[in-house]
């Protein structure tokens, strides 16, 4: 299983790379690494497993977070909706490209937080609030996905990852709580 000492942290150089295209069919190694992450994120919003194991909660992660090169990443967003068990999208991303985007800007209004950054760094970090992204799957099949708000903000992140973007590099350094006009802050 992924734990937190298989996340690397910022300053290791894997981090800002451009990561490669992933070859489809998978690999039985590159299958088992995308279950991995997508196991770490469920595992990580789970209270008993995140405390047993010291798991830090992620609703996203990226290959190169485990210092794998690679385009390929697995989300874990939760519904919004306590009562129900059913995510609100949930998946693991290979090759993913964003192929189309709103202007409209959206935000986290706390700011992002990134499990290879042990440390606070608030600022605003705009996002499209809208993204229709073409990606692959485990078993190699192509989808093409319109999402918004919390999980297209997530998405982004973990995209950014795969081109050596880290959040903060988004975030206005002359003020970086300044809300750039017109966004959208996600409610
Ligand atoms: C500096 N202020 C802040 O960080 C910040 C501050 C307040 C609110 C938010 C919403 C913030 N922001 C933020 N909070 C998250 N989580 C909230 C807690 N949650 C979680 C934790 C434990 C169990 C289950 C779960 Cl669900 C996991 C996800 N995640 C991200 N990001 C940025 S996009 C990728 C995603 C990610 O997975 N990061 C590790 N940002
Ligand atoms: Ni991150």
């Amino acid at each position: 299983m992924i734990t937190m000492d298989d996340i690397i942290r910022e300053g290791h150089p894997t981090l800002r790379k451009i990561a490669k295209d992933v070859k489809l069919p998978l690999t039985q190694e590159l299958v088992q690494l995308a279950e991995d992450m997508l196991q770490f994120l469920k595992n990580s919003q789970d209270p008993e497993i995140a405390e047993k194991f010291e798991l830090r909660g992620g609703v996203g992660i990226a290959a190169p977070q485990v210092n794998v090169s690679s385009r390929l990443l697995a989300v874990h967003v939760p519904s919004s909706d306590e009562e129900s068990d059913e995510p609100e999208f949930s998946g693991v991303l290979i090759n993913p490209k964003i192929i189309s985007h709103s202007v409209q800007q959206t935000c986290l209004p706390d700011g992002e937080g990134c499990l290879s950054v042990d440390r606070e760094v608030p600022g605003i970090v705009p996002r499209h609030k809208r993204i229709t992204v073409e990606y692959y799957d485990i078993d190699g099949i192509k989808h093409k996905e319109r999402l918004r708000g919390y999980p297209a903000i997530v998405v982004q992140h973990e995209i950014d990852h795969l081109n050596g973007i880290m959040f903060y590099d988004r975030i206005d350094p002359e003020n970086p709580l300044a809300l750039p006009d017109g966004i959208d802050i996600l409610g």
